[in-house]
């Protein structure tokens, strides 16, 4: 009787675990047959896996090339088990980035993410994100820019020292350590008075990656004080944090005038004000997402002045024509229109961010597709960069496609480097600004060059924001004055 019992539990434990693996194939099945179902094009994915070991062995610049070629501008794939269109074709681009931005407002929530990160520009969703970025949006007007620039300037001096000691120690280096020091200093600076050397340090011995926790904490409460200070007017500060607590107080009397974008416009009746949590939240954002961006702009600029000296010269001589030794500010910056060539073309090459996305918040025809609510659309910004249906002789490192003349051919919707829309990249013009000044720095002081270590053609890393796979080893040398 007692044997029977047990039989009967031991077999209806099995018969339940059997019934719910049971359930979770056809579940996965279902899943999997999704992009069939909807008539989307793409590889076929493997239980749990997905489409990932494509990615994991090619890495992910590679595996969206070889995906769009195959399949088109317009393909289902899985990510594990998670569904994800990838989409390139400009027109429909247009559409969800822009036109209909009320349906692809958001981007996929990040699982796990707690804490003042939550709050954060890149996570939050609709209504509140509006509110956030229609106040924090003003912090990066030209304004506000101009007002930072001795902080940034500062910072430059300091690189350009550091550059000129691997010059007289005729050291080869990689260019990355220099680059994420300059601009985790700038964007430390420009955000909250910080002792820079005492964060840089302390992230650098934590192998500059995203924050992990210890980090995070040490971060929050260093913010946390420089939030305490400024509300009780101990100290200013011409950074981001203070720009945010000043643009909360005038609003308190007046409308937001100063909007880049027509669609914030309409989002004036949303509430104005963010909390201590959320400026905080909006601080370690920029963190994360402008440092590792910044530096990798400036290393594979560095990459390009070394493999092409004659494009390097090009731009020390325009220094040289426009700018003489006069200080380096946000108006005359602008006077460098090929150095804005070089830059621009090193983006398209060698975009920092390889694939940016939006989640559908309805049904939506996408082209001839009827995509279902919660629909994530990845768009592939380093496959779309080297399409040789969008750039001729895309692997050719040609500035000129940026001429004035040129680049008016351009279709905007194949050129994604900080996104587009009214959620595209708002750290733009700072990445910009503090990188120009970093190249006039260092370019007045050295000549960059290729050695016997110098990488070419470049090994990209596998990971969603690009990186040298074995670093960007170049030589300095002074400039005879
Ligand atoms: C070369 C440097 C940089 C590159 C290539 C870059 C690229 C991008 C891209 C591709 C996006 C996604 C845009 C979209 O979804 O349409 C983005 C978003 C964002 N970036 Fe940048 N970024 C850079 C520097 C910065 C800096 C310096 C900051 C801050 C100081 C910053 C802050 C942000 C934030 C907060 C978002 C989210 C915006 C939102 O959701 O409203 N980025 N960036």
């Amino acid at each position: 009787m007692g044997y029977c019992l047990i039989f009967d539990s031991v077999s209806l434990t099995l018969l339940v675990i059997v019934a719910i693996l049971f359930a979770c194939y056809v579940y996965n099945l279902r899943k999997n047959n999704l992009f069939r179902r909807l008539g989307i094009p793409g590889p076929s994915p493997i239980p749990l896996l997905g489409n990932l070991l494509n990615i994991i062995r090619k890495g992910l610049y590679l595996n969206d090339i070889e995906m769009v070629q195959k399949y088109g501008n317009i393909f289902g794939t899985f990510e594990g088990t998670i569904p994800v269109i990838i989409l390139s074709d400009p027109e429909l681009l247009r559409k969800v980035l822009i036109k209909d931005f009320h349906v692809f407002t958001n981007r996929r929530i990040l699982k796990g993410l707690t804490g003042p990160l939550e709050h954060g520009l890149t996570m939050l969703r609709d209504d509140a994100w509006k509110n956030a970025r229609t106040i924090v949006s003003p912090t990066f007007s030209s304004a506000k820019l101009k007002a930072m620039h001795s902080l940034i300037d500062q910072i430059g001096d300091g690189y350009s020292k550091r550059l000129l000691e691997y010059a007289d120690k005729q050291e080869m280096f990689d260019v990355k350590l220099i680059n994420s020091q300059y601009t985790l200093d700038n964007i430390a600076s420009s955000l909250i008075y910080l002792i820079s050397p005492r964060l840089t340090s302390y992230l650098g011995s934590k192998g500059y990656t995203l924050l992990p926790t210890d980090s995070m904490n040490y971060l929050t409460l260093l913010v946390n004080e420089v939030l305490d200070r400024r509300r009780h007017r101990i100290e200013r500060r011409n950074d981001f944090v203070q720009n945010m607590i000043d643009h909360e107080e005038e609003i308190h009397n007046e409308e937001i005038k100063e909007q880049s974008n027509e669609n914030i416009q309409q989002w004036s009746s949303l509430k104005k004000t963010l909390s201590d949590r959320e400026i905080l939240g909006q601080a370690l954002i920029f963190l994360i997402a402008g440092y590792e961006t910044t530096s990798t702009l400036l290393s594979f600029f560095f990459y390009v002045m070394a493999i092409y000296p004659d494009i390097q010269e090009k731009i020390y001589a325009e220094i040289q024509q426009q700018l003489g030794s006069d200080e380096i500010t946000y108006d005359k910056i602008h006077q460098l229109v090929y150095l804005d060539m070089v830059i621009n073309e090193t983006l398209r090459m060698y975009p920092p961010v390889l694939r940016l996305e939006r989640i559908a918040s309805t049904s939506y025809d996408l082209g001839e597709y009827h995509i279902p609510k919660g629909s994530i659309i990845g768009v592939p910004i380093y496959a779309i960069h080297h399409d040789p249906a969008f750039w001729s002789d895309p692997e050719e490192f040609i500035p000129e496609r940026f001429s004035s003349t040129d680049g008016g051919k351009r279709y905007s919707m194949t050129y994604l480097p900080f996104g587009d829309g009214p959620r595209n990249c708002i750290g733009m013009r700072f990445a910009l600004f503090e990188a120009k000044i970093a190249i006039v720095k260092a370019l007045r002081m050295v000549e960059i060059q290729r050695c016997e270590k110098t990488e070419v053609p470049l090994q990209l890393g596998k990971m969603k924001i690009l990186s040298a796979k074995n670093g960007i080893i170049v030589r300095v040398t002074r400039r005879s004055q």
